[in-house]
């Protein structure tokens, strides 16, 4: 490990995206992290930082059956579950940075523990898990789980699917991607008393069976190029409703990616590409090396805390 990495005062990150969602993703293997959610925010910026709609964090594994522990930290610091896009980027960074030569790479999140198959030229397919239509998974405010839910928003009534991917998904069935109110109504669900924790929001129109378009408003991003975990819930939400099959294609604004599910109990399965852009180094003023720096959320959770209990048992079929 070069001096400079014992030294500490230097970060190096990789600068990469998924269809567009774009991530800073630290090796915190090979060098000291610790980011708190205010830096996160500054770093975010796309003028004033080095800009990204996700923070990605390679840890060593905090169990035996898995290869790495991946945490994700949204642009306005808070740290969350999931990250599908992400997860292509996490699989394509450590085969790179050699930290191992598998083909198929298991890593825990705090929504449990998923699975990334390497293809070639930089494609990864992810089994992104079992999604969970539980409002106490999710979480959402209702008495039991139902295909649809109708909130109130500004005095009109809105009809989403609520789905999670390990993350908290509203999506909505819209007849055009160019006229739903995406800059709108997407901060207006986000931030919805029904979810405690927020959520993403997704726009779906669909076109055939086996092809759609999406949009996504995220939770601690805003509107992004592109949602892995998004449209993992969008596709579920289109089967649920009658109107996908098994099998999709989504478009979304970065690019199309490959989806399936084969219904209650199964996995999402999703399939993109992933794109390496530049590596940097970010000075660190006073950095101390140690574990990365508490969440935006109250902290890090232990291990096999509440949130991952909450999901482990939901998620414990997801892998294949
Ligand atoms: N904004 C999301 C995390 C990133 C998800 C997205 N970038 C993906 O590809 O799944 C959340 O707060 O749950």
């Amino acid at each position: 490990m070069s001096d400079s990495r014992r030294r500490g005062g230097v970060l190096h990150f990789t600068k990469m995206h998924g269809l567009g969602n774009d991530f800073m993703v630290i090796d915190a293997i090979s060098q000291p992290f610790q980011l708190p959610p205010e830096r996160i925010r500054e770093l975010s910026d796309r003028h004033f930082g080095i800009g990204f709609d996700q923070v990605l964090v390679v840890e060593p594994p905090g169990r035996p059956d898995v290869d790495f522990d991946y945490r994700i930290f949204n642009a306005d610091g808070s740290e969350v579950e999931q990250c599908g896009n992400g997860a292509r980027c996490f699989a394509r960074f450590v085969r790179e940075q050699r930290l191992t030569n598998k083909d198929r790479i298991r890593v825990q999140t705090r929504a449990g523990v998923i699975a990334l198959d390497v293809q070639r030229d930089g494609w990864v397919t992810v089994n992104m898990g079992v999604p969970s239509f539980e409002p106490g998974t999710i979480p959402f405010k209702a008495a039991e789980p139902a295909v649809t839910h109708t909130l109130e928003v500004d005095g009109h009534a809105v009809t989403v699917s609520v789905v999670s991917m390990g993350n908290p998904h509203a999506v909505l069935l819209v007849d055009s991607l160019e006229t739903a109110p995406v800059e709108t109504l997407g901060p207006a669900l986000e931030g919805h008393p029904a979810f405690p924790e927020r959520a993403n929001i997704g726009f779906l129109e669909v076109q055939d069976r086996r092809h759609a378009r999406l949009r996504v408003h995220e939770r601690g991003a805003g509107e992004t190029l592109a949602c892995g975990s998004g449209a993992c819930a969008a596709l579920v939400a289109g089967i649920r409703q009658g109107r996908l099959d098994a099998e999709a294609r989504l478009e979304l604004r970065g690019g199309p990616l490959s989806l399936s599910w084969q219904g209650e109990g199964a996995p999402v399965m999703m399939t993109g590409p992933t794109a390496r852009v530049f590596d940097g180094r970010l000075s660190v003023p006073g950095a101390k090396a140690g574990k990365p720096a508490k969440s935006a959320r109250g902290g890090r959770r232990r291990r096999g805390s509440r949130g991952r209990q909450r999901h482990a048992g939901r998620r414990r079929g997801e892998q294949s």
